[in-house]
This record gives structure tokens, sequence and C-alpha cells, in this order.
């Protein structure tokens, strides 16, 4: 552990501090190409984007830049540490949607006092981007901060800690009752957590067949149930009418476990307590609600994920963010839908069943993947991922008449 952490801040330091730099894509040697890059020759494509502003589209980086944006008050598992705090995670999102998606993206950390003042912060810089990635805002305010944006921005605007982790849950978790032999309809499912990627798990669960009255969700004060008067009005939408209040309760016969809370919180006696061949996503990071050695070592009839590359069935939202964004971008969406996020959970489930190529293998450490229980959701490092999802919610955009753009011809051939 000592030696992860000295190796991190290692990592982060040096050579330079951070992770990301800002390079050129034009020439910037001679005078000649100053001029053309500055003064005068800049002001030529001022003056025809003043004429027509979708031009800022062909003369600009705006249609491949992501602006990541937080207020660093749900910082993975650790909490509200504030905005400077999260900026390490922030770089991180940038590094991995340059790497894995090519897009542009800046990191912005913002200081606030409302909700008001966030939204109107972020809602004044959003023209400078093609799409904004809101990450690790904490519920329940991140609810009302992403409809403010939707309805003001014009370009999409996504939270990732909702739709992303959604959106790979719902793959993983519809592959693993494929190979549990478990019906997603029938299934009983317990969340641990009922913010921002709870809620909007669970609301993405019921829309692949999940059933609401199934679903026991709990947080810090235990079960969301309908004799509670102290639930936000996104809770109350899973408030169960039911005798259980704990977790002990809950997971009794649970199928499914989804854990977005924090660390250390499910025992191996509750994971003994669950129904035959379940599955445990235990997503919290960077510690999850148990670990898979612990989970592994109570049953060995369980399907186990974390959100952590350093086990197998990593359940994260890199699986899908640089990836949703890469397809929107490329048609120019206007919003991100929910045909575009059901054909991304499928895109995204359909690759794990495919045969895994060498270089994959060899980025992953791995001598041999195929789908199964260790193998449930394809590896961050999958190039296939990029041209499937992409592909995939770029025809969603444009189907759902969201895009502004048509399919590119050979589009990720
Ligand atoms: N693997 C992945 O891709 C992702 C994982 N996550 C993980 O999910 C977790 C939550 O993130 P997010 O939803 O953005 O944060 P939020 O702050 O929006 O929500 C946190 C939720 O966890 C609940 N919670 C915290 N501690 C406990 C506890 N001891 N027992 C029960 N519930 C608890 C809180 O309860 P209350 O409402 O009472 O405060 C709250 O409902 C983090 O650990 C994060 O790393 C998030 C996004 C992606
Ligand atoms: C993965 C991620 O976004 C989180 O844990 O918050
Ligand atoms: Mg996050």
């Amino acid at each position: 552990m000592t030696d992860l952490r000295q190796q991190a801040l290692d990592y982060h330091a040096l050579p330079t501090p951070g992770k990301i730099s800002v390079s050129l894509t034009t020439a910037a040697e001679t005078s000649q190409d100053l001029s053309l890059a500055y003064s005068p020759g800049v002001a030529e494509p001022c003056r025809e984007i003043a004429n027509n502003p979708d031009d800022v589209y062909k003369y600009t980086g705006k249609g491949n830049t992501v602006a990541v944006i937080t207020n660093g008050t749900a910082v993975l598992g650790l909490g509200n540490i504030g905005p400077m705090a999260s900026k390490p995670v922030m770089e991180g999102k940038s590094l991995l949607f340059k790497r894995f998606a090519n897009i542009d993206s800046f990191d912005i950390e913002v200081k606030h006092k409302t909700v008001e003042e966030f939204v109107n912060t972020v809602a004044n810089i959003a023209d400078s981007f093609g799409g904004i990635n809101l990450e690790d805002i904490k519920a329940p305010e991140c609810f009302a901060i992403e409809k403010a944006l939707i309805e003001r921005c014009k370009i999409p605007v996504f939270h990732d800690d909702q739709h992303g982790t959604a959106i790979v849950t719902a793959a993983g978790m519809m592959n693993a009752l494929d190979i549990q032999g478990k019906d997603i309809k029938q299934a009983n499912i317990v969340c641990l957590g009922a913010g921002a990627a709870a809620i909007a798990c669970m609301e993405l669960l019921i829309k692949c067949g999940a059933q609401r009255e199934k679903i026991y969700m709990l947080d810090t004060k235990g079960v969301v149930h309908t004799r509670r008067n102290d639930l936000n009005e996104y809770k109350k939408l899973f408030a169960n009418n039911t005798d259980k209040r704990t977790l002990d309760d809950a997971i009794e016969g649970a199928d499914v476990f989804v854990g977005v809370s924090g660390p250390d919180l499910l025992s191996q006696k509750q994971v003994k307590a669950m129904a035959d061949k379940p599955i445990i996503f235990a997503c919290s990071n960077p510690d999850p609600e148990i670990k898979p050695e612990l989970a592994l070592a109570a049953r060995d009839d369980l399907i186990m994920a974390t959100g952590r590359s350093d086990y197998p069935n990593q359940v994260n939202n890199v699986l899908c963010f640089p990836f949703i964004f890469r397809g929107a971008l490329d048609v120019r969406a206007r919003t991100i839908n929910d045909a575009m996020k059901i054909a991304a959970v499928h895109a995204i489930r359909t690759l794990a069943k495919e045969p895994v190529p060498a270089e994959v293998l060899k980025a992953s450490c791995e001598k041999d993947l195929s789908f199964g229980k260790d193998y449930i959701i394809p590896k961050p490092m999958d190039p296939r991922l990029c041209s499937a999802v992409a592909k995939a919610v770029a025809q969603a955009a444009v189907d759902s008449g969201v895009a502004a753009l048509d399919m590119p011809e050979n589009y990720m051939a």
C-alpha cells in the first residue's frame, strides 16, 4: 500500500507536475506562421465566425473539446474534499478523454456558494466547448445542476457519475445476470448508496427491465422506505413499503448488490446471506464496499466486480464517457438522450462477448480473457470500445433527431 502511495505520488509529480499538457496542432515557427496564427491572420476566422457562428466548429478546436467540470463535493468515495483536492481526478478524466477517444479536454474546478452560482458559471463559459462532462458533484444538488445546464446549454451536458456509471453498470449487470442464469425482471436488488450514481444506476436498470419494487436502496440512515420523512424527491422514487430497515434485512436473499456508497460497508456474513449465484458490484472508489478477496472467500458462486483497474471486472464509467462524447461530438448532438445511453449499454455489453485481441491481453497483463464470471465487461484499454460505442451512440443521435450532422461516411470503419 505504501509502495502504491509513493508510486502514485511520483506518477503525478514527475517528470512534470500533473498528467496533461496542451500541444499545438499547427506550425508556429516563422513570422509567416505567426502572421497567420495571430495578428493579422487570426482576424479572418474571427470575421467568419462573427458572420456565421457555426464556423466556430470549422476554425477552432471547440468541436473536439470537452470541459470536465466539478465543485469537488463527491470526489470518488473521498467525499466533499473541495475543488482543488479534486484536481488530480479531473486531470485524470481529461487524460482518459485524450487517451481513449482523442478528445481534448480541460478540467475546471469551480468554487461556489449556491447551485445558481455554479450553474451560472458553467452556463456562461459553455459555448467555448463541444461538450460538458460534469464530475463528482454530490446528490441531490447534481440533479438540479444537470437539469438547469441541459436547459441552458446548446451542447451536450452529461453528469458522468450519474449516466456514465449507470450505462456501464447496466451493461455489466445484464451480462452478469445472463451468466448467473437470472432474469432481471425477477432479480432482488440491493443498492447501497442513494446519491448521484445510485439513483441513475437504478433508474437505468429499471429501463433495462428491473422492477422498481424489487429494488431496496439504502443511504446512511438505512433502507429508503415509505415511512421515512427525511427523503429528498429523488430518494422518494425508491421508497419501499417494507419493514426492512438495515442492510442485514435487505441483503437476505438478494440476487444483486450494487455499492455506490463508501469503503468496507458489506461484510462476509452479508455476502453469505445473499441468494444462490449472487452478483456483487462494489463500485466505490478507490476502496470498494467489500474487497474481492473477502467476498470470494465467503462464497465461490458469485460474480464480483469493482470500480478498480487492479481486479477483474472493472465496472467504471471510464468504459463510457470518452466514447459517448466521441459519438456525440462527431454528429454534433445537442444533447445526450436516453436512446444514446441505451445504445451505449448494448455496444459495451456486446463487445464483452467478442474474442479479446492480443494487444488487449497484453495491456491487461492477462494470458486469456473470455466472456464469463471474470470477464463480464470489456477492458478500458480495448481499442474496439471507441469504435463500437461511438458508432452506436452517433447513430442513435442521428436516428433520434438530436444531431446537427449526418452520420459521417464510413464512420469508425
Ligand atoms: N465505479 C464507478 O464508475 C463509480 C463509482 N462511484 C462511487 O460511488 C460512490 C458515491 O458516489 P456519488 O453517487 O457520486 O456520491 P453522492 O455523494 O452523490 O452519494 C453518496 C451516497 O452514498 C451514501 N452513503 C455514504 N456512506 C454510506 C454508508 N456508510 N452507508 C450507506 N450509504 C452511504 C450517501 O448517503 P446519504 O444520502 O445519507 O448521504 C449518498 O446517498 C463513491 O464511492 C464513488 O467512488 C461513483 C461514480 C462512478
Ligand atoms: C469513477 C468515478 O467517477 C468515481 O468514482 O467518482
Ligand atoms: Mg466520478
